[in-house]
């Protein structure tokens, strides 16, 4: 595999970067591939739908990075199909769990035991307001005794709490369970369905609604006074440079990255 790009994250004008769209008739994946089209350095060179044998067209089309954004349902499997084909991947696709991680960290270690050092980037969020919120709501956490999220989207989407919004919680959780902060006070004794979802002893609340987007709240409150952090990606154009940044970066990355902000430099 050769490198695409020089130390400036220039892209070379000796190669450009092949690039795979897995999902490529969804949402995200139509918009991902208008972005890989119009960026300087990389090559649209696959367009994986459903059906599609995903290795096969990974090998036909000689792909560098292959993106995800399918379902969670399958997520997985396309990453451990990329790996096999060693082929970088980028994946937005919700629906990561700890032992799904845990699978495709063996896998590149195996592959790099093999003498293959591939990347592979998980980012719950690629939009850059969505990002820096989650990483100002880990900052805050600790100073505040009371924490809850709040995720609102379209109601065509699949999955809940958002993946951006379990990130966000598990960040806001490791980070006040490292400061010695106690639980968020809650004298609630019934009707705990109306008290959202329990992500590490953080509450996160989900809103479908015609009209949205993506958006999430993280609201932080003591005695006498309340921060709101909100950020709102109003079209998934947003979510573009993003992508377009860890398509670049992922062959300088090997192993797994889960989160944008590594890649950013924000951790
Ligand atoms: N990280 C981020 O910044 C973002 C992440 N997301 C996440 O990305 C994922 C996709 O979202 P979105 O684009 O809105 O969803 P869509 O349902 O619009 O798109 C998913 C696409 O993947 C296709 N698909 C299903 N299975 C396969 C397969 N095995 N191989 C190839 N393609 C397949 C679907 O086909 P079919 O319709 O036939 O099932 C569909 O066209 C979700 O998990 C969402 O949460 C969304 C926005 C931003
Ligand atoms: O399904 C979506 O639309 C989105 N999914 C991701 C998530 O679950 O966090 C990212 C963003 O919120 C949009």
């Amino acid at each position: 595999m050769t490198d695409h790009v020089t130390d400036e994250g220039t892209p070379a004008t000796y190669s450009p970067l092949r690039v795979a769209v897995l999902g490529a008739e969804g949402r995200m994946g139509r918009t991902t591939c208008d972005a890989v089209e119009a960026a300087a350095g990389l090559e649209l060179v696959a367009r994986v739908t459903r059906g599609d044998d995903v290795a096969q067209a990974l090998a036909d089309s000689g792909a560098d990075v292959a993106v995800d954004f399918t379902r969670p349902d399958v997520t997985e499997e396309n990453v451990h199909a990329a790996l096999d084909a060693g082929v970088h991947v980028v994946v937005g696709t919700t629906g990561w769990t700890a032992e799904r991680q845990g699978r495709v960290r063996e896998h590149l270690a195996r592959r790099a035991a093999e003498g293959l050092d591939l990347g592979v980037i998980v980012a719950p969020n690629f939009g850059l307001s969505a990002v820096l919120a989650m990483t100002f709501a880990a900052k805050a956490a600790r100073y505040f005794e009371s924490v809850e999220v709040i995720e609102l989207h379209h109601p065509d989407k699949l999955d809940a709490p958002s993946g951006t919004a379990t990130h966000t919680a598990r960040a806001v959780a490791a980070a006040r369970a490292a400061a010695g902060v106690a639980p968020s006070p809650d004298a609630t004794e019934s009707g705990f369905g109306a008290r959202g979802a329990d992500v590490d002893g953080v509450r996160v609340h989900a809103v479908r609604l015609r009209g949205l987007v993506a958006h999430e709240e993280i609201l932080l409150g003591n005695v006498g006074e309340q921060l709101v952090i909100r950020q709102d990606s109003f079209d998934r154009v947003s979510f573009m440079p993003g992508v377009v940044l860890a398509v670049r970066e992922v062959g300088r990355r090997p192993g797994l990255t889960v989160g944008l902000e590594h890649v950013l430099d924000l951790d």
